[in-house]
């Protein structure tokens, strides 16, 4: 869009994998961040399903400059104002609205919304967009499902996200129209916990090599 910042399309291309990551305390923000960069993971979005989330987006925003943080869950334009505020680059939503889509397109932050109907892809293409998620991946007829769409219609990227693992993100990848996968299985809830981030960057890691393949 003609007032982003930084395209969609350059956002998703940083991929192969953007980490779904749900921050339950504050404090895990930024050494969350700092260990899915050193495994080679930048782009990261923070959904808003915890009350401390967009505190955790100004967090990493501010401390951990080499990340490219972005929000997930975002289902509004006042939520899509408050993830620009924080220090954003980017939004994700779960699906689109037309509310949510007029503002994106007159802000200034990329906005990536989900769609799972040709009809929702049409609705976002009429703003202008190109770049979607495609949610949920697995539950909405997976690899074949997105193919199908796409050779209707080549012209729009994806990022495909929920049930994507490390043993079907190279099915999804293979497909021209996808430029990246989203998941949460390199961000798992009882590693944050434990403060096991060393461990995240392992998986981080071992994301990266296996999309790349
Ligand atoms: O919160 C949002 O905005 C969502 O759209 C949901 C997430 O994308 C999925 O929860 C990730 O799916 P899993 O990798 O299967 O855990």
């Amino acid at each position: 869009m003609k007032n982003w910042k930084v395209s969609a399309e350059s956002i998703l291309s940083d991929g192969p994998v953007v980490p779904v990551i749900v921050i339950k305390e504050l404090k895990d923000a930024v050494p969350l961040a700092k260990a899915l960069v050193a495994g080679g993971v930048r782009v990261l979005e923070v959904t808003l399903r915890t009350p401390c989330a967009m505190d955790a987006i100004r967090a990493i925003a501010k401390e951990v400059p080499e990340a490219i943080i972005g929000a997930g869950t975002v289902l509004n334009p006042q939520q899509l104002a408050e993830v620009a505020a924080a220090g954003g680059q980017f939004a994700i939503s779960p699906g689109l609205t037309e509310p949510l889509l007029q503002a994106a397109v007159e802000g200034n932050m990329p906005l990536i919304p989900g769609i799972s109907s040709v009809s929702e892809l049409m609705l976002g293409m009429d703003y202008g967009l190109r770049e979607f998620k495609f949610f949920p991946a697995e539950a909405n007829g997976g690899v074949k499902a997105l193919q199908a769409i796409c050779s209707a219609i080549s012209s729009v990227r994806f990022c495909p996200t929920g049930g994507i693992t490390l043993n079907n993100c190279r099915d999804y990848l293979a497909l021209p129209s996808v430029l990246c996968v989203g998941g949460s299985w390199l961000v798992p809830a009882d590693a944050i916990a434990k403060g096991d981030f060393n461990r995240i960057t392992e998986l981080a890691r071992e994301a990266v090599a296996h999309a790349k393949g």
